[in-house]
């Protein structure tokens, strides 16, 4: 069974190839195994005349429960913790019930991401509805694709550009203001420069039964690395490197970043990570890039001259959900914070450049 295979329709049209790196394109899942491992998925679990393992696809319980033990036994995910959680809290006394008009919860979840997963897994998993905002256009684009090819959830989820509605509705108010009183008042610039979170991207008489979010959210990649216990994921986490460049080219053409800076490198390509050691004497970088990052990398190789041995940091690509890589720095040696939050945001430019360029 190869991944270029197409099914046809009923009506004779062609249905969507399964994409090839997708995990169940060379064997679909064995139900029958999985119904041996997962005692709550057994009662779904039907053979057909031939000695086939099946479910009801049309049995809305069946459906959401092998959605479940998928992503358990395959991905060793439990993101649908986070939307049980929520619909425990739905059914207990600490939420007033809210009577929507369609008798469906409703949710809004702040910063959905690129993955869109908790409205695409509470839209599958409960019938649940959402709207899910962001900032950033990778996410926004992405998580609209995420929710178009899912087409039997499509009508339940609703991605909103936070940046775009709150300006609308600031023009609006501004515009209200000026016509109340055309002497402008001091601007605060704090609230202005903040982005929107609800006030302007929740519409006017909408509701909601709830809002959830997963933070951390971070202005910049400085402002994540500033906190030394985490990775310096942030942005970057959300680049969204597009399919068709596979891990491994961004691996190799990390490593030529770092090489062509006179770094050392070891690259593990089973793990898809690279270790990075600064020298304490380094050469000036040698340059293999266009000229413009010339001074940039002039810059690193004046910090690498103050820095210490030993393995540096740590880069890991990952293909965190299909159709969108993802680059995480990690910071091995405390002290050299600056250097790499420099390296990593040369390293974040120069992928940008490479893959997302060449992909428009
Ligand atoms: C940590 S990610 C969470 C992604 C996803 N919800 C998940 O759990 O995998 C945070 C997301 O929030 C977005 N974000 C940051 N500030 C925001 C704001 N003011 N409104 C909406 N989204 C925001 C970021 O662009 C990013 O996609």
């Amino acid at each position: 069974m190869g991944g270029d295979r197409k099914r046809r329709r009923r009506d004779g049209s062609d249905a969507p190839a399964i994409h090839p790196r997708n995990r169940y394109a060379a064997a679909a899942p064995d139900f029958a195994a999985l119904a041996e491992l997962y005692p709550s998925f057994r009662p779904f679990v039907c053979i057909s005349g031939r000695g086939r393992a099946s479910i009801d696809f049309t049995d809305f319980a069946a459906t959401r429960e092998l959605t479940r033990v998928l992503l358990l036994h395959d991905h060793g995910v439990n993101w649908s913790n986070y939307i049980h959680w929520i619909e425990d809290l739905l059914a207990s006394d600490l939420i007033p019930p809210i009577s929507s008009s369609s008798g469906r919860v409703r949710g809004f979840d702040i910063g959905t991401g690129a993955n869109c997963i908790y409205p695409l897994l509470g839209a599958s998993l409960l019938g649940w509805s959402f709207v899910g905002s962001d900032v950033t256009d990778v996410a926004l684009e992405w998580a609209k694709k995420n929710v178009e090819s899912n087409p039997h959830l499509a009508e339940l989820i609703e991605i909103r550009n936070a940046n775009a509605m709150s300006s609308a509705s600031d023009c609006e108010a501004d515009g209200r203001e000026a016509a109340r009183d055309n002497t402008s008042g001091p601007v605060d610039d704090i609230a202005k420069s903040k982005q929107p979170i609800l006030v302007g991207v929740v519409k006017e008489s909408e509701i909601f039964d709830f809002c959830m979010c997963n933070p951390p959210f971070f202005e910049s990649i400085e402002e994540a690395g500033l906190n030394p216990r985490t990775s310096c994921g942030g942005t970057t986490e959300e680049m969204g490197l597009r399919r068709g460049y596979g891990a491994f080219q961004v691996l190799k053409s990390t490593e030529a970043f770092f090489l062509a800076s006179n770094l050392s490198c070891k690259t593990d390509s089973v793990s898809f990570s690279i270790n990075v050691t600064l020298s304490d004497n380094p050469n000036l970088p040698t340059m293999t890039y266009g000229d413009d990052s010339a001074s940039s990398l002039e810059d690193s190789s004046a910090k690498l001259e103050r820095v210490v041995k030993g393995e540096s940091f740590r880069i890991m690509v990952f293909e965190q959900i299909p159709g969108t890589l993802l680059i995480k720095g990690s910071l091995l040696n405390k002290a050299l914070s600056d250097t790499f939050l420099s390296l990593f945001s040369q390293l974040e430019e120069r992928l940008k450049m490479e893959f997302l360029n060449k992909a428009r």
